[in-house]
């Protein structure tokens, strides 16, 4: 099987982390600010960081509807963070992203900042199901400023929750998580994507 090519999303967020947990998975990994870039692309992370920034930095260049189209045509979508929120395809309290073009493409409901105010950053070990590989241990999840999965739809697969609610979901050929998968040494996620992500070429 050849080598995955996965982008990163580079417009703002936890860029190189991911990058480095990427290529420790096996992928070829580049960087993506405009869409010429997702050319030939097998799947994209869209990190964590700001939403807001993200969706307003990518408008000049209709970015979020080039990830769309190419995600039509094939390409997996792995949303960490703002990165679901971006992919999310309901958001409640989003008045800030009012205007702004998303993704879409994630049948969820997702509250931004839904972990927020009290509790800014925590860590919770969760048990993630459907993982490669043998290691059954409990991932450490980072939530920073984490959106809520309110609710998910029929197509969509719970692989872990939280406190009895979903923190990580899968549909088809997207993947999405509330925290922070890249701020952990521990790539099972990752290794996971670019499984998902490379089934398409060896089938
Ligand atoms: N760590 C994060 O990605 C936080 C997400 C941020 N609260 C947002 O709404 O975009």
């Amino acid at each position: 099987m050849s080598t995955p090519h996965i982008g990163v999303l580079a417009l703002q967020g936890a860029v190189a982390e991911h990058a480095r947990a990427l290529q420790a998975a096996g992928a070829q990994v580049s960087t993506v600010r405009r869409p010429a870039e997702l050319e030939g692309l097998d799947g994209l992370i869209v990190p964590g960081g700001e939403s807001t920034t993200m969706a307003r930095l990518a408008a000049p260049v209709h970015l979020m509807e080039a990830i769309r189209e190419r995600h039509a045509e094939g390409m997996s979508m792995f949303g960490t963070c703002a990165g679901m929120i971006l992919m999310a395809d309901q958001i409640l309290d989003a008045e800030a992203l009012t205007g702004f073009e998303r993704i879409g493409g994630l049948d969820v409901v997702v509250r931004r900042n839904g972990y927020g105010s009290q509790l800014d950053s925590f860590t919770g070990a969760l048990t993630v199901s459907g993982l490669p590989g043998t290691d059954l241990t409990p991932l450490q999840a980072v939530f920073i400023r984490a959106p809520i999965i309110e609710s998910v739809g029929s197509e969509v697969e719970v692989i872990a929750s939280w406190q009895d609610r979903p923190v990580a979901v899968r549909q088809g050929r997207v993947l999405a998580a509330s925290f922070h998968p890249e701020l952990t040494p521990d790539h099972r996620l990752h290794e996971h994507f670019v499984q998902i992500a490379g089934a398409r070429l060896s089938s």
